[in-house]
């Protein structure tokens, strides 16, 4: 049975280095138990404070990153090096300063690549991609292990927005058009796929978060909070500082 955590941390510092030293030691153990890890990355403010905790972190070292698989939930539909794509952040903040074996990380396509500004083609062929490394016994998706995803303080999660047409898409990987949040084509996973993930890690920091976690933690409709329709087959993690906590806080104190 799928369990729902959440943990709450002092301030934006102490979660980033609280989620950085968790996902080191996920991956760890996810190579003891089947030889290789699968992360999801995604992107933003939070996230990005993740990562460069990761590559601080000694024990960062401890992991086989040459059997690391590196996938994103969702990605900013631009060119390739465009400092707004979250591939882009993702490597300053951390992947180029790791020994990955680069035919393990796999970017959602740029706006200037095969398919050129054809995002619906892009998503295509990224669903593509991951169903190249499907795991056995799943016919398009690979295993994975962690899923980190923001959240967004309308309640998206990935590039999956409030009342959008993508939060009723159910094919794997789905463009995006009319973002409310800049810029506005994205790729992104859809919820199904999302919701495939071994782990799902809600990362969340700042009152203006507290909320769409509130609205998501009572109950949301997905359609309504994307973050309320995510989970992972095996846990689901909210992971927050107290500010984002601060609507749900008291209910925690009445569950302990
Ligand atoms: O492409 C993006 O913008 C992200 O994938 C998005 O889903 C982000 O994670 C949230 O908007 C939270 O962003 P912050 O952590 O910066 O608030």
């Amino acid at each position: 049975m799928a369990e729902t955590g959440v943990v709450v941390h002092a301030d934006p510092d102490v979660l980033a280095q609280a989620v950085a030293a968790r996902l080191i030691i996920k991956l760890i153990d996810a190579q003891a138990e089947r030889g290789s890890a699968g992360v999801v990355l995604t992107g933003g403010r939070v996230a990005a404070a993740v990562y460069r905790a990761v590559r601080d972190l000694p024990a960062s070292d401890a992991v086989d990153w040459s059997r690391v698989d590196v996938w994103w939930g969702d990605e900013r539909f631009l060119p390739a090096g465009d400092p707004d794509r979250n591939e882009t952040q993702a490597r300053a903040a951390l992947l180029d300063a790791l020994p990955l074996d680069p035919a393990r990380v796999h970017p959602m396509p740029a706006s200037d690549g095969p398919d050129g500004a054809d995002p619906e083609a892009a998503a295509a062929r990224y669903a593509d991609t991951l169903a190249a490394a499907a795991k056995p016994g799943h016919a398009a998706l690979p295993h994975f292990d962690v899923l980190m995803l923001g959240v967004g303080e309308d309640g998206h999660v990935a590039s999956v927005f409030p009342e959008h047409p993508v939060a009723y898409e159910t094919r794997p990987v789905s463009a995006v058009r009319g973002s409310p949040k800049p810029p506005p084509i994205r790729t992104t996973l859809t919820i199904p796929t999302i919701n495939t993930a071994e782990e799902v890690w809600l990362v969340a920091a700042g009152t203006d978060k507290s909320k769409a976690v509130g609205m998501a933690m009572a109950g949301g409709g997905p359609v309504q909070v994307p973050a309320a329709g995510v989970h992972g087959v095996e846990r689901t993690l909210w992971l927050l500082d107290r500010a984002a906590a601060a609507e749900v806080a008291p209910r925690l104190r009445s569950l302990r």
